[in-house]
């Protein structure tokens, strides 16, 4: 018998199939405190959150039991995705389940915010009777921008084409092709800010969204514009938003998200131009029972039958497979994170080519790591090995994997070439026997560098006192150097200086590189993993049998 714990008050209905099942037990108990639920997790093979269970790493310490972790919904960010990797614990959720409900209420929540209908309920109520102090405004030939452009930004640009609405979209994966097919722009995110009544976002929470509507953003906006967001807080940064909306700069904003939940900022609470919602987004009846129909059978799939679709994570793979490609399984990942961040843009072409040892192996699942490592970048946690080409497929991105018996100097040799347009990056790198893994070539330049967790790129021109001006910066900010490689294709010419480092670099020391006489660019780079490449054994079996 398998024993499932669900807490957050998920739909019984939707739960049906897992009461009903023989295997399985289930037990019920109200969102738990951490200490609390640490007594009890050990004893359950799975657990099926909503968003305000934190599953975080002290939880799975004690967890020794658990096998799937279940979100019952789509963003999984109250769930420590790497501690349940490393845990060989699977995360699984519900994309697209609650999608309706998520557009609907972003529809709801921009028209109660074009025509203030909270703040006249809450004054009717009161027995006041103020027709004056509510006039609204219409939808209706006002200009949406769309940022984000997934399951709910789609159905949102649907239903506000049919208010009137003219549609401009950004998403990195968004093609001409496909915005003009549904009727709308595709634009840049300065077009939109420059042109639109209403914004939403419908973008998941990333190291690039956070903050993406920042001061500097709002100060490009149209006077009087609204905002929405029914994503996820901090999208919006909060303080900025507040002083737009006090200078009159921004007429308002409707939440539903925020950057502190369940408590969210009392600046924006009393905000009279902020009208709020406690993240009800998917709370609806028909999208509860469906999230909870979905990770129900998921979860009896699993165990009963050892494959899973909607796997966010990859957790512990063994045996012989793992032994072998193991280095090249993460130096794949590895090159894959750091082409689409030189790259800065989603790419609509992949190349791979394998050259030496490599053309000898079955090369499949590393290429798969390659094309994870690149579209998590933008489609964040919804990538995973089982879904990468399906994704790459579904976001119009081409790919062409090449085997190169000719070693290139190299044993074992990857090269990954991600493009748009006439913009392309490339990466190259190999596994020295008992040395390890090493970047060998960053676009054209031939470099060594083994891959470590900050990098900075730099491009400057090739003329003495250079590295002595980077390092002699670097140090001002307290910033240390692990190592630094330095590359010239001519004598003379532009160079490449390729440093590790032992933490991030900020905007601010980028700005100070790019001061520099002869430096012409500076870019930090970031990998996520430099550990080990852990995929599930579930996982593994699925890809074989595609
Ligand atoms: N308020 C609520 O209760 C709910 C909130 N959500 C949240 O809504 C968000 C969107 O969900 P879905 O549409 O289902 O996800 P999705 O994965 O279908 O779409 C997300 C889209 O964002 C795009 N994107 C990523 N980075 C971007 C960037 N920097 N700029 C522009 N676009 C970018 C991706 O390319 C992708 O097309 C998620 O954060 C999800 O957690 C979802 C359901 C309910
Ligand atoms: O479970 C919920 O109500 C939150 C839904 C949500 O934010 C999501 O699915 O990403």
């Amino acid at each position: 018998m398998y024993k499932v714990l669900v807490t957050d008050g998920i739909s019984d209905t939707g739960l049906k199939s897992l009461f009903d099942h023989p295997h399985f037990v289930v037990e019920r108990q109200p969102t738990l405190p951490l200490e609390e639920l640490k007594i009890i997790i050990g004893n359950y093979d799975a657990l099926i959150v909503r968003s305000q269970t934190k599953v975080t790493e002290e939880l799975l310490e004690s967890a020794d039991q658990l096998r799937v972790i279940a979100r019952a919904g789509v963003g999984v960010d109250n769930i420590d995705v790497n501690a349940a990797t490393r845990k060989g614990i699977i995360v699984i959720n519900a994309p697209g389940a609650n999608t309706i409900a998520a557009t609907e209420h972003t529809l709801a929540m921009m028209l109660s915010l074009a025509r203030k209908i909270p703040q006249a309920y809450e004054k009717t109520k009161a027995g006041i009777w103020d027709r004056n102090s509510f006039k609204g405004v219409e939808l209706y030939k006002k200009t949406l921008g769309v940022i984000g452009m997934g399951k709910i930004g789609t159905e949102v640009a649907k239903r506000a084409k049919s208010f009137g609405m003219n549609i401009l979209a950004f998403d990195p994966y968004l093609t001409e092709e496909r915005a003009k097919k549904s009727g709308m722009t595709k634009a840049s995110l300065d077009l939109i800010a420059r042109e639109s009544d209403f914004i939403t976002v419908h973008t998941p929470l990333t190291n690039d969204t956070k903050g993406l509507i920042n001061d500097d953003y709002l100060s490009k906006t149209k006077k009087g514009v609204r905002f929405v967001n029914c994503a996820r807080g901090g999208i919006i940064d909060e303080k900025a938003l507040v002083r737009a909306i006090q200078s009159g700069h921004v007429a308002g904003a409707a939440l539903d998200v925020f950057e502190k939940e369940p408590v969210a900022d009392p600046e924006l609470l009393q905000n009279p131009n902020i009208i709020v919602t406690p993240h009800l987004g998917a709370s609806t009846v028909e999208a509860q029972e469906k999230v909870a129909q979905e990770v129900s059978a998921e979860i009896i799939e699993i165990f009963e039958s050892q494959s899973i679709t909607n796997a966010v994570n990859m957790p512990q793979m063994s045996g012989e497979v793992q032994q072998k490609m193991q280095p090249y399984l993460l130096l794949g990942e590895q090159i894959g994170q750091l082409v689409i961040q030189l790259l800065k843009q989603a790419p609509s072409k992949i190349e791979i080519n394998y050259h030496g040892d490599l053309v000898e192996e079955d090369t499949e699942l590393l290429t798969r790591v390659m094309i994870k490592g690149i579209l998590s970048h933008h489609l964040s946690d919804s990538v995973n090995l089982i879904n990468a080409f399906h994704l790459l497929k579904e976001q119009g991105v081409s790919y062409n994997v090449q085997n190169i018996p000719h070693n290139k100097g190299f044993a074992n040799y990857m090269e990954l070439t991600v493009s748009q347009g006439t913009e392309s990056a490339t990466i190259g790198a190999t596994v020295l026997n008992g040395y390890g893994a090493r970047i060998v070539k960053m676009n054209h330049y031939r470099i060594d560098v083994k891959p470590e967790k900050h990098l900075l790129y730099i491009l400057h021109q090739d003329m003495p006192g250079m590295i002595g001006k980077v390092g002699s910066l670097l140090g001002d900010y307290q910033i240390n150097i692990g190592t630094m490689q330095v590359g010239r294709t001519m004598v003379g010419g532009e160079a490449v200086m390729v440093l590790t480092l032992d933490k991030k670099v900020n905007a601010e020391v980028i700005q100070a590189l790019t001061s520099i006489n002869g430096l012409n660019a500076a870019q930090f780079l970031e990998l996520s993993n430099v550990d080990t490449f852990v995929p599930g054994r579930q996982e593994l079996q699925k890809v074989e049998s595609i």
